[in-house]
């Protein structure tokens, strides 16, 4: 057996080196005669896959564009790809010229796999992402839709308050609920109790499965694609039994939800969301053909998993800065007092009165990008970039992580400094807002921003408005001051701290007594 899986590897290679040489005279004698863009020497077979650290790839990433420019180019196997390190390369090539820089790489593990459809997220940009992506925007980027939401993101925020008043310690759950909860309800329209937490354990469960099936074989089937048809009791095909078992884990979180809204459906009972839309939208009078089901379901799920893990990071990195710099979080609150005062909570009316907490949430996304390499695009023609060629079917990666420490536009950029927005022109904040990457670029930007922007601003400033947080003591009563640290991975997860949080008692609030009405579920 060892045997036949050296000549699997041996066979890999050898079709990599053929593709590769290929690929690489095409890149030379292309119609444009530019160079490629500089990048880390690679070797011949492998290109530059054997220097891509299995973790926190933005740093390696930032410190290659910092030797080679803010254009780099790689080679996995045959695969060209660049890393944009700059938002002005950024806005240049995957905003200005979205017709070429718009599609996704094809993933033969996910898509042939794993996943029974493609979803959103992994769709090329064809005539079925336009449409996918109209959805989207209809439900998420129009004003009345959005406004629409403010009383469900009220209550969550209300349920999310009375959960740290009752449990501050568990302040890292009640954060994944607020954001897990919200996201669920806007996909399936029922209360998040009804599909629980046992729904959001298993998603996650799902998603750690799609992570850990896409190990080495898996992501070398991506690259050659001829591995597909190893029978998966041979080595070198194992990986398939793998990437089933995670699609059966896929498909039923697609289809649980999905089957309780059809039923409430069927009873009269459901309530409008994502999923009732996207019926009305696609089905053909009241029919249904199985991919379109799985398209629906598809696209419910992603809400889920695109919103709630991004949106629950930024409001973990926002305690977690606010315990670091207390004075920061003193003035903050400070300044909601003198606007809202303490007869009241605050809400998204309130947001344009507020500017230093807007400094502060502009900080969070910063200092700790949700998403540090976005999701990458690709190229689907041939380009020239200033003086280099930019080959057809590139992957492209945004290493949003550098465009977040350039020190161009951000001077001592890995301090959480809110007062660096404050000392800006309106003209120059606009420019280096980095909401301006931190949800990714061009015709592929994050669906969900403007939800996500609002359902952060309003936990934030109703948490600064109600709670008290600090640094949490040991039992000598000794400060314990978190030392910042992320996981690695497509989400920048904050690894878990603890901190002290009490609900604040003013004058003529008691914020306990306020929320006593409001149950958690
Ligand atoms: C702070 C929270 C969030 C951050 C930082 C974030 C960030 C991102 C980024 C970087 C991308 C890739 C864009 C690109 O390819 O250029 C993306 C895509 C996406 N996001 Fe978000 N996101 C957040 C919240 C949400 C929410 C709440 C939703 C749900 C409505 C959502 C839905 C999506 C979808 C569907 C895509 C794929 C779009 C496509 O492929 O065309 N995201 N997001």
């Amino acid at each position: 057996m060892q045997g036949f899986q050296d000549l699997v590897v041996y066979l890999s290679i050898l079709f990599g080196a053929i593709l590769c040489c290929g690929g690489y005279l095409r890149l030379y004698h292309g119609k444009q005669h530019l160079p490629l863009p500089p990048g880390p020497r690679g070797l011949p077979v492998l290109g530059n896959v054997h220097q891509i650290p299995t973790q926190y790839q933005q740093n390696t990433f930032l410190s290659w564009a910092k030797r080679h420019g803010e254009i780099v180019y790689l080679r996995f196997f045959q695969k060209p790809a660049i890393i944009i390190s700059s938002l002005k390369a950024a806005q240049d090539l995957m905003e200005k010229r979205g017709s070429k820089y718009s599609s996704r790489p094809y993933s033969v593990f996910m898509l042939e796999f794993v996943l029974p459809r493609p979803n959103l997220v992994l769709m090329p940009y064809t005539d079925q992402c336009r449409l996918h992506r109209k959805l989207f925007q209809a439900t998420f980027e129009s004003r009345t839709m959005l406004d629409s939401y403010r009383p469900l993101q009220r209550r969550y925020v209300d349920i999310l308050l009375a959960d740290l008043v009752r449990d501050p310690e568990g302040f890292i759950a009640h954060l994944k609920r607020y954001a897990g909860a919200l996201t669920i309800e806007l996909a399936y329209g029922h209360h998040a109790d009804i599909v629980n937490e046992e729904f959001m354990a298993f998603a996650d469960k799902a998603m750690a499965s799609v992570t850990e099936a896409g190990g080495v074989a898996s992501t070398l089937v991506d690259f050659f694609p001829f591995m597909k048809y190893i029978p998966e009791w041979i080595p070198g095909g194992g990986f398939k039994r793998h990437a089933f078992m995670t699609q059966n884990m896929i498909r039923e979180v697609m289809s649980t939800p999905y089957s309780i809204v059809r039923e409430s459906m069927k009873n009269g009972n459901a309530q409008q969301c994502f999923t009732t839309f996207l019926l009305g939208e696609l089905s053909e009078d009241g029919r249904l053909d199985d991919d379109t089901a799985w398209d629906i379901k598809g696209a419910a799920t992603v809400l889920y998993l695109a919103g709630s893990d991004t949106t629950m990071t930024t409001l973990i990195s926002f305690i977690l800065t606010m315990v670091l710099h207390r004075h920061i979080f003193k003035k903050a609150q400070a300044e909601l007092d003198s606007v809202i005062g303490s007869e009241r909570l605050p809400n998204l009316d309130d947001r344009d009165s507020l500017p230093y907490l807007e400094c502060v949430l502009k900080e969070v996304y910063r200092w700790n990008p949700p998403a540090p390499l976005g999701i990458p695009h690709s190229v689907t023609e041939e380009d020239t970039y200033r003086v280099y060629a930019i080959p057809a079917g590139a992957i492209v990666i945004p290493n949003i992580w550098a465009m977040s420490r350039d020190v161009e536009q951000y001077s001592d950029p890995d301090t959480f400094l809110p007062e660096r927005f404050e000392a800006m022109s309106p003209q120059e904040t606009n420019k280096k807002d980095p909401r301006k990457y931190v949800f990714g670029f061009g015709r592929r930007i994050c669906p969900g921003r403007f939800l996500a922007d609002s359902s952060v601003w309003l936990a934030i400033a109703n948490i600064v408005a109600t709670m008290d947080i600090q640094k949490a003591r040991d039992i000598s009563g000794k400060e314990i001051t978190p030392i910042p640290s992320f996981k690695t991975g497509i989400v920048s997860h904050v690894n878990p701290f603890i901190c002290d949080i009490k609900p604040r008692t003013t004058k003529t609030t008691d914020i306990a007594t306020k929320l006593k009405n409001v149950t958690s579920g």
